[in-house]
């Protein structure tokens, strides 16, 4: 693969600490991940000055309300121009359509599936019977019909969702370096490479990179296996 698969999820509270880790492992991977902890704390202020890294960004806003408010909130941040934003499947087909017909042409908006944070015991507990991996598929044909570019779901289900959804952009998150720390929240975990191999077109590394020790060399390290 020429392009780096790998976006790096920015979740640090100081917009010069966010900005001077962009800055150092720029080379090694493919993009830029800003959350809700960024985007709350900085907004369009902090998204701009992230910018001047010179990478791609993709606002992970996971947005989930009624069609007419997601919609707008589409429209207010196209000034940010993000690569990619995600809303949530679960918000239902007309919000999803409404969601990319707001977002413009330049920007692929998909959809968050069930969280890399849940297994089959939290989704019984929110009253989704099965398991993570049948409800990820489901909402992503809910995802596909709406005519979004792509979903977000973890590396156990990509393979599968790639079958029926084959020129999707899928988005994986969870991932742990085999060498890895602790998983942490997250409950279905897949390494970088694993993830590539299954079919995943961006690759969402945060703490991996954050909080290593030597986050250029955690971030080459990752690059070393894809
Ligand atoms: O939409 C996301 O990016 C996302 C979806 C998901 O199911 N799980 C998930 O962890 N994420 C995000 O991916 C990043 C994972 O961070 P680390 O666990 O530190 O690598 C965080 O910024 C999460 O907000």
């Amino acid at each position: 693969m020429n392009h780096n698969p790998v976006y790096l999820a920015l979740d640090l509270p100081r917009l010069d600490a966010a900005e001077a880790l962009a800055r150092k492992v720029a080379g090694h991977i493919g993009g830029i991940k800003l959350g809700l902890e960024f985007f709350c704390a900085h907004g369009h202020h902090g998204v701009l000055e992230m910018h001047k890294v010179g990478l791609p960004i993709f606002l992970d806003l996971k947005l989930h309300d009624i069609p007419n408010t997601v919609a707008s909130a589409m429209q207010a941040i196209h000034v940010l121009e993000p690569a990619i934003v995600t809303v949530h499947a679960a918000g239902g087909r007309a919000m999803m359509e409404d969601a990319k017909a707001a977002a413009g042409e330049r920007c692929k908006v998909v959809a968050v599936t069930v969280l890399t944070s849940l297994d089959e015991s939290d989704l019984a507990a929110t009253g989704v019977g099965g398991n993570p991996h049948d409800q990820a598929l489901r909402l992503a044909d809910l995802a596909h019909s709406a005519g979004l570019d792509g979903i977000v779901c973890s590396g156990h289900e990509v393979a599968g969702v790639r079958k029926q959804w084959k020129d999707g952009f899928f988005v994986v998150p969870g991932l742990r370096p085999s060498n890895g720390k602790a998983s942490g929240d997250q409950k279905r975990t897949v390494t970088p490479r694993e993830a590539r191999d299954a079919g995943a077109s961006v690759l969402v590394v945060g703490r991996p990179i954050s909080r290593a020790e030597d986050p250029l060399a955690a971030a080459i390290a990752i690059e070393a296996t894809l």
